[in-house]
């Protein structure tokens, strides 16, 4: 089965958060059912860079107006489709925002534009491949299936996946004439939303299937509280609607075998993990406690629970805790973690950007990383803190709670448990649950026992891909 997965961001060409990192893994964990993905993205100049030699395949002489031609390229076993317009893509800045953190005026014609190419793709332009199946990711791409429809592909399944439905793809209704859609698509049956346009909202209405991330949210996502104004869109689509947890690339994220820590080591060899405790604390300016070593690796935003974090700072240091944070995002959210760094020197560090090598060093280090969510799709950090050891600390929400086996007695006396889950997310419920961090972790067996348990859970693509593989054959059996 050949099928094209479109997507803004794939790691390891360019990465601003979880989608990168599930849109490089896919095609792999595919593989193995008979899939064979392409995949789709935008030539940002860190992805011309990384890609080395292409072949032109086809083209458009004007894509909304501009040229565009279609590239080959083959890079770390991803087989990939780079959308190579100048005038859309090659620019300072980041896939979505220019270097003031701005959102590029033209997103809404960036984006369409790579849709628009899926759904050419789709109908055939490329003479020697044409995909059995589309699968487009998050707002950037759900075009797509609204182009395929209109524009001669729609015998071609789709397959859109929410990762995160707070983006909505939302652009005032003047962009709509420059759509290069009929007039009949600005409806409610179209990409119409509450009188703006709105791509992901198109996308839920014209895909053949919808996924997201995990079982819960994809429950949640219904609710007004969770589904950001969709989940009237969704309740119609219900018979359509699947989650399918993430998994996790197990070799980019291998403790035994990870070139960004200073000391691998694997579930027999934990003796060997402290090493890359100590480098931590040196990377941030932390001294050694006899509290756990906290870490977050995360956007620092409302949505992650930031604030709530913020908030119970002093608690840990109290405790005899440290925190390393690494992240970036809302700035006021970041000068409440630098003003903490300096109130409790040593005990609190902080890094601001984006450190993919550190990340890793990260998860090898701390004893337990914090994924304080409002919400979570699926949430990525915490399997890579059950695959490094380092014991997730969740609220109960979305992926979060459907990857983490909450450490109350029973669990803990089972040997099932593989972290802690606190609800709802508020000061005072992350308190109590990090009461219970400390006091699980002043019983070394016992803690030595969640990390085990935690290594040994399933993190990999495995299960899910099977899903995945299961649901395209479905959507093509029924033609
Ligand atoms: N400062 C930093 N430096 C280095 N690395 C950093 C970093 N900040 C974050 N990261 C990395 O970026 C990724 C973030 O993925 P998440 O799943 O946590 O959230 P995100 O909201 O981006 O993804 C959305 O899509 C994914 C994929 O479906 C869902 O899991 C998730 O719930 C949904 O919100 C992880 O690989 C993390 O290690």
């Amino acid at each position: 089965m050949n099928v094209l997965s479109v997507a803004s961001e794939v790691f390891p060409l360019i990465k601003t958060g979880g989608l990168a990192d599930v849109a490089g893994a896919l095609p792999a964990a595919l593989k193995p059912h008979g899939i064979r993905m392409r995949t789709l993205l935008p030539g940002y100049p860190a992805v011309m860079a990384k890609i080395g030699e292409t072949t032109r395949l086809g083209g458009f002489d004007t894509l909304f107006g501009y040229p565009a031609a279609l590239l080959a390229a083959e890079h770390e076993g991803l087989d990939l489709l780079v959308l190579d317009a100048p005038a859309l893509f090659d620019r300072p800045g980041g896939p979505y925002l220019d270097p003031q953190g701005l959102d590029h005026p033209d997103n809404f014609r960036r984006f369409a534009a790579l849709s628009l190419a899926a759904a050419e793709i789709a109908r055939g332009v490329l003479p020697e491949w044409t995909p059995d199946l589309v699968h487009c990711h998050d707002w950037q791409s759900a075009l797509a299936p609204v182009y395929m429809q209109h524009g001669g592909a729609a015998h071609v399944p789709t397959v859109l996946t929410i990762h995160n439905i707070a983006f909505r793809g939302q652009f005032p209704a003047s962009t709509f004439p420059e759509l290069a859609l009929p007039w009949g698509a600005f409806s409610v049956q179209g990409v119409e939303y509450y009188g703006d346009v709105s791509f992901l909202k198109g996308g839920l209405m014209a895909a053949t299937a919808i996924t997201t991330v995990s079982p819960s949210y994809a429950q949640e996502i219904l609710t007004p509280e969770f589904g950001m104004g969709l989940q009237g869109v969704l309740a119609n689509r219900i018979a359509d609607l699947h989650g399918i947890v993430n998994g996790i690339d197990t070799d980019v994220w291998n403790p035994a075998a990870d070139p960004h820590i200073v000391s691998p080591y694997a579930a027999a060899t934990l003796k060997k993990r402290p090493a890359n405790r100590d480098a931590l604390r040196e990377r941030f300016g932390l001294v050694a406690t006899d509290g756990p070593l906290f870490c977050v690796v995360s956007r620092l935003t409302d949505q992650k629970g930031m604030d709530v974090l913020a908030g119970v700072i002093d608690m840990i240091v109290d405790n005899g805790g440290t925190l390393a944070v690494l992240g970036s995002g809302d700035p006021a959210l970041e000068a409440a973690f630098r003003t903490a760094a300096a109130v409790h020197p040593g005990r609190v560090g902080i890094v601001v950007g984006y450190d993919e090598p550190l990340s890793h060093l990260m998860q090898a280090g701390a004893d337990a990383i914090l994924v304080p969510s409002r919400f979570e799709p699926c949430g990525l950090t915490q399997l890579y803190g059950l695959r490094y050891g380092c014991v997730p600390v969740v609220a109960r929400t979305g992926g979060l709670a459907d990857t983490i086996i909450d450490a109350n007695e029973a669990a803990v006396a089972a040997n099932v448990a593989t972290g802690f889950l606190f609800s709802p997310v508020s000061e005072e419920s992350l308190r109590l649950a990090l009461r219970r961090v400390f006091s699980l972790w002043r019983q070394p067996k016992i803690w030595a026992r969640l990390q085990a348990r935690g290594m040994k859970s399933d993190v990999s693509w495995d299960m899910s891909a099977t899903r995945y593989a299961a649901l395209y054959a479905g959507l093509l059996a029924k033609g």
